[in-house]
């Protein structure tokens, strides 16, 4: 069993444009188990260019991670895997066939490989034969349509060689709306040796779901948006103590702090690049839509700044 897993793990599930370097560390100081990267072209790794190395950064505080990988391709995933192995020393790499993005299902990657399942497998064989040291694991979903390819696609990516194997429990064609089936996740979950870690509004489960779901563990997404808090939340609900949600000031600290984390990480020119999180952070108080507005309009760090120390000081 993959080393980095310990049962009743939390993750927090690899989000584009919102889980970089920065996010995934306050995720982590806040009861989030393990983290993946956004998800990385494995064409994109290749080409090297800074702004793709710069997604595969792993602060220390955030471990253990996963690099996240796309691609069609069996050979350019394998090389992508190798480099990112030695390079970025992820804790894993995991292999994303769920993105219902244009351009990747365009490309033959994510979601459009679920219409393939000896393409999957043969995927994960490859890049599991180039990893030296670290486990492979893999998100999907539950399909292209209604018709689930699960256990089966499962199964297959087990022979294959993937350790851990997250299951959003919709399909590409849902996109993000609708319930997630838990029912085919428990099911998949059951027939598999290896850990199924579940997800799908996986926030909304109960204790009691949570306690007796045959996933060794679950995943969060858009409830972690703008909200790293949740996974104290729910670890809270399952020991049966009360959360204390984060007061505005917290809030507003926890912004600032992923602001620096990010000028650290990202230098001068990455406000486009968080200024979604940072307007994120500031749901869940009457007094934060001026805020919002304003981060909205900013043109530069010392303006996020001044709308920040403004409420602080204020
Ligand atoms: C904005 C956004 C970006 C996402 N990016 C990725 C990604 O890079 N890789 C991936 O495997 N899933 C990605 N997902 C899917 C999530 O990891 C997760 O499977 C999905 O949101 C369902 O979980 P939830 O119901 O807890 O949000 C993304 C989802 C959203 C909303």
């Amino acid at each position: 069993m993959a080393d980095f897993l310990k049962r009743g793990a939390l993750y927090l599930a690899p989000m584009s444009g919102y889980t970089d370097a920065a996010f995934r560390e306050i995720a982590m100081e806040n009861g989030a188990d393990v983290c993946v990267s956004e998800f990385v072209h494995a064409r994109a790794v290749l080409s090297k260019a800074p702004k793709v190395l710069e997604k595969l950064r792993i602060d220390v505080l955030a471990r253990p991670c996963g690099i996240q990988l796309f691609g069609g391709d069996e050979f350019e995933m394998a090389d992508a895997a190798s480099f990112v192995e030695e390079y970025a020393k992820p804790d894993f790499i995991d292999i994303n066939y769920g993105c219902p993005a244009p351009n990747a299902v365009d490309a033959g990657a994510g979601s459009a490989l679920l219409k393939n399942v000896p393409k999957m497998a043969e995927i994960a064989k490859k890049v599991k034969g180039a990893l030296k040291k670290i486990p492979l694991t893999a998100k999907m979903r539950t399909g292209w349509g209604a018709e689930s390819v699960l256990p089966r696609a499962a199964l297959e990516l087990e022979e294959a060689g993937v350790e851990v194997l997250a299951i959003h429990g919709r399909s590409k064609n849902q996109g993000y709306k609708g319930d997630a089936d838990w029912t085919l996740i428990e099911e998949t979950a059951n027939c598999l040796k290896i850990p199924v870690i579940g997800n799908g509004s996986a926030e909304k489960l109960t204790a009691s779901e949570l306690q007796e779901s045959a996933c060794f563990g679950f995943m969060v997404g858009r409830a972690a948006v703008g909200n790293p808090w949740i996974f104290r939340e729910i670890k809270a609900g399952l020991n049966g103590e009360d959360f204390i949600p984060p007061t505005a000031k917290e809030r507003v600290e926890t912004a600032l702090k992923y602001l620096e984390k990010s000028l650290q990480n990202q230098g001068d020119d990455s406000l486009k690049a968080i200024r979604a999180n940072l307007i994120a952070f500031m749901r869940g108080h009457g007094g934060f839509k001026k805020m919002r507005l304003a981060l909205a309009n900013s043109k530069t760090i010392e303006d996020v700044y001044m709308v920040f120390k403004g409420f602080l000081n204020g």
